[in-house]
């Protein structure tokens, strides 16, 4: 069943560090979108316009608050959001479908716990990475720090790693000059990552500070990447460059990233920002 044509959905425009959504209220209306609903709310000029459509939804688990659905630009749906986790705590507190500050939320990959934070901010328990092959999923022989991916005619050293969602980081020496355009989407389709990977290129600037761009997988390059910036900050500790905590400068603004090692969870820090009400017809 999916939301039937001539059907009007209540929406609220948000977005963390100009990565931007439509998140949908699921438990006060029926939100069942298909793929090509969802490119046609996405789209910037025949929708709404968006990275991701956010969904709202009841949860069956007695460990959770909520479930979290995403669904991508292309239609897709995905495991993880971290900008969009921020969005959806702040969204449930405003629109009155919790008061509580600090909440369990199910996604297709885990349980997270974003909170709200008195200063404005949103802290989210974005829980443990994973770093086997299978589970990212990406074709390779064994489990290695690094990967070399033949890209063309490059052979890319590459972090691979899972925040529920899969991530491929590039260390670059400038990220302006990067042709992130270019290796974004070769690397985001690369046959290697049988379900694709979001594609970061990260520029180490101290211990605790790194510049981040990531082609985001379904969606494109974006203003910012909560899972990115994990997955970066994680990968750049594990190589010894990094140490927590690392703030991780994004085109669309800062987030900090806490992370302890091994088979610790990682924190990730930063803003949430509702911009409009709407309604769409679709
Ligand atoms: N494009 C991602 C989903 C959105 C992640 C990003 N917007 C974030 O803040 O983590 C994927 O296909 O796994």
């Amino acid at each position: 069943m999916n939301t039937q044509q001539g059907t009007r959905l209540r929406f609220t425009k948000m977005h963390g560090l100009g990565n931007d959504f439509v998140v949908f209220d699921g438990i006060n209306q029926t939100v069942a979108l298909t793929p090509e609903q969802c490119r046609r709310i996405a789209d910037r000029h025949f929708g709404v316009g968006c990275d991701q459509i956010l969904l709202v939804e009841a949860t069956t688990r007695d460990d959770a608050d909520f479930r979290y659905r995403i669904f991508n630009a292309d239609g897709g749906e995905v495991e993880q959001c971290g900008n969009g986790a921020r969005c959806f705590v702040r969204f449930v507190h405003d629109h009155g479908l919790t008061d509580k500050t600090a909440i369990r939320v199910e996604t297709a990959a885990s349980v997270i716990e974003p909170r709200l934070l008195d200063n404005g901010l949103v802290r989210v328990n974005m829980g443990v990475p994973r770093f086997a092959p299978a589970e990212i999923p990406f074709a390779a022989e064994a489990e290695t720090l690094t990967y070399p991916l033949k890209v063309g005619q490059h052979v890319l050293e590459i972090a691979v790693l899972s925040m529920g969602n899969p991530h491929a980081v590039l260390r670059v020496n400038d990220l302006d000059s990067a042709p992130v355009d270019i290796l974004g989407p070769a690397i985001e389709s690369h046959s290697r990552f049988p379900q694709r990977v979001n594609a970061g290129f990260m520029q180490v600037l101290t211990p605790h500070d790194i510049r981040l761009r990531v082609y985001e997988r379904g969606a494109g390059e974006t203003l910012a990447c909560g899972t990115g910036a994990c997955a970066a900050a994680v990968a750049g500790i594990r190589q010894g460059w990094l140490a927590s905590p690392v703030s991780v400068h994004a085109r669309g603004g800062n987030l900090v990233i806490e992370w302890a090692g091994k088979d610790q969870p990682v924190y990730m820090t930063g803003p949430a920002e509702t911009v409009f009400e709407g309604e769409i017809e679709l």
